[in-house]
């Protein structure tokens, strides 16, 4: 049950091959699950249409045809954006340091419009490039995060006043940084609107420099970018060349860039540097803040989020897993009333979590905060809804799987787990900024942490790999929001049929046919986690895969923050939560 069955689905494959599409499967899905399954999710799994496909890419003949064509749908776009802006009396969209740093919350029309402009500029401008001139200066782009980084770790957005000018003289006097490299970076930086030079040798802020000044946030995911992922991204070709697999926390770009590799995962470097680990903390807080990413999505039901109605009746109870501070039982137990909460973290969250929880004490007493690390076993018992956001997407298979498997000894027949993450779709399908968004968030996750998003079919077949017993609900999407919710139900007469099933074709089978059957089903593919290989003897029949894959990292370091997590002492049963 729930064993990843590699070895019979390339049986005929040379052993090499084999080595290859084991190593691939571990990383991403089961590709021969995937490639069947894929139609018939289109069809059945109930998710929200995706948006239309963008259009077909023109030929290159028809490209003067595509330029006046996306010249006029931004003109239409940018003409109804005005048009609401004008209507609302809001200030309109300006580089001038007195500008609004974000878009009001937009109708979702206007919203639409908004982000046909923003495609449609970088497709024109693509075009107007030509491709060759594309690719030359396509492949820079990692200097505009070299200039904004060295301008973000002097902190020279603070020393420039926001409502005059300073010269670079005062500025270089202000900072380590002489003149000449002051000048060179600012400049560069000017090129994407950030800061000005009204007169030469006078620098001014712009609305997105003075962000830069202002929002703590904003700098500590400049430093994150820029400091730690940045670094491991120009590593992450050396890590892919050593462990092509790219699964262990312990080999991505960030170990080589910062040897570490094969000591510790990057919560772990983290957990050692309280500096770091609240820059990073900072940046999730940015990051999280930002457009499309409000825990709002999640509670607002006409908006298409999960509706809890029917727990709320019945006094069901919800498990935040890696809840953090539990804003989001704050802002579910403020709408429901009769709910019980638990937020489960690592001690160390869990103590700086705020006491009370809420100022309301209705929704203070319903909430508990309980250490728990979910590579151990779950022990909140028969809950109604185990919940994950943000989690998954930061482990490889052989770990998301073990965090799954890690619940099944709590749940009661029906349990959900809810889990709240991106959701790629198909290329194409998505909407065009978030699937920059979503594939950029892909590859940060490669670089960090060898993990990954996932697309539907990759849900679904984590949930096989942990248990038959797991029942796929499918994936929605609130209006607007860039994270999906994926949901299964937990139904164990499932994994008793598969049972009975596998002993009645036992009993009719000749016992020689029987034990082959078994050796190869259970045979795991060779090399299916570097971590395992080195930190183990390379498991024997009869091993699970994914257990061999995780054990060696899972203990302790996994942790995200870095702490030495112990399992939590006790077992803590619903009726305690409540
Ligand atoms: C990316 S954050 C997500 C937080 C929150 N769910 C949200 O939506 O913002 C990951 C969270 O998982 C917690 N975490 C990391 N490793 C953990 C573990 N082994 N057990 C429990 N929590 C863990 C972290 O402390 C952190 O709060």
């Amino acid at each position: 049950m729930g064993k990843l069955r590699f070895s019979s689905l390339f049986h005929s494959s040379s052993s090499s091959s084999a080595d290859l599409e084991a190593k691939k499967q571990n990383r991403r899905s089961f590709s021969a699950l995937s490639s069947s399954l894929r139609q018939k999710d289109v069809q059945t799994n109930g998710a929200a249409a995706p948006p239309a496909p963008s259009k077909p890419a023109k030929t290159e003949t028809s490209s003067t045809s595509r330029m006046v064509a996306l010249a006029r749908q931004i003109t239409e776009a940018t003409e109804k954006l005005e048009a609401h802006m004008k209507a609302n009396n809001l200030p309109m969209p300006s580089f001038d340091v007195d500008s609004p740093a974000d878009f009001p919350k937009l109708p979702e029309d206007v919203q639409k419009s908004r982000q046909e402009i923003i495609h449609a500029t970088k497709e024109l401008g693509l075009l107007a490039h030509g491709p060759r001139e594309s690719v030359r200066w396509g492949i820079w782009d990692f200097l505009d995060v070299l200039a904004l980084s060295a301008i973000n770790h002097y902190g020279i957005a603070k020393l420039v006043p926001t409502d005059s000018t300073i010269t670079l003289t005062e500025l270089q006097a202000k900072t380590s940084l002489d003149p000449i490299n002051l000048a060179r970076l600012l400049r560069m930086a000017m090129t994407n609107g950030i800061f000005r030079e009204p007169s030469p040798g006078v620098i001014a802020h712009t609305a997105a420099s003075r962000v830069l000044a202002e929002d703590e946030n904003m700098q500590a995911w400049v430093g994150f970018n820029g400091e730690d992922i940045f670094p491991s991204a120009g590593h992450v070709l050396q890590a892919l060349k050593a462990y092509p697999e790219a699964t262990s926390l312990t080999r991505s770009g960030f170990q080589f860039a910062f040897d570490t590799v094969d000591k510790e995962p990057m919560f772990a470097t983290f957990g050692k540097d309280p500096n770091r680990a609240r820059r990073m903390g900072r940046a999730m807080a940015s990051l999280t803040g930002g457009e499309g990413y409000e825990p709002s999505y999640f509670v607002d039901v006409e908006n298409g989020g999960y509706d809890f109605s029917d727990l709320d009746a019945a006094g069901g109870t919800f498990v935040d897993i890696g809840g953090s501070h539990g804003f989001m039982c704050v802002d579910l137990a403020n709408k429901y009333k009769n709910m019980k909460f638990v937020v489960q973290d690592l001690q160390k969250t869990v103590d700086s979590a705020p006491n009370p929880i809420s100022a309301d004490p209705q929704v203070a007493e319903r909430i508990t905060l309980l250490a728990h690390d979910f590579f151990t076993e779950q022990v909140t018992k028969d809950a109604d809804v185990y919940f994950f956001r943000w989690i998954m997407h930061n482990y490889s298979t052989p770990y998301a799987v073990r965090i799954l498997k890690n619940l099944i000894p709590a749940l009661k027949p029906g349990a959900r787990v809810v889990i709240n993450d991106h959701c790629l779709l198909e290329p194409g399908q998505e909407n065009p900024w978030d699937e920059r968004v979503m594939r950029r968030m892909d590859v940060v996750m490669l670089t960090l942490l060898n993990a990954q998003e996932r697309t539907e079919v990759e849900f679904r077949e984590l949930f096989a790999a942990a248990s038959d017993g797991f029942v796929f609900k499918g994936v929605r999407r609130p209006k607007g929001c860039r994270m999906s919710i994926i949901e299964a139900v937990w139904q164990p007469e499932k994994v008793e049929k598969v049972e009975e099933t596998a002993a009645a074709a036992a009993a009719a089978a000749p016992a020689a046919a029987v034990a082959a059957a078994a050796t190869e089903a259970e045979t795991p593919a060779p090399a299916v986690d570097p971590t395992a290989a080195a930190a183990a003897p390379s498991p024997g029949p009869g091993v699970d895969v994914e257990e061999a894959a995780v054990k060696p990292v899972a203990d302790p370091v996994v942790a995200e923050n870095g702490a030495a997590v112990a399992p939590a002492a006790e077992e803590t049963k619903v009726a305690e939560a409540k």
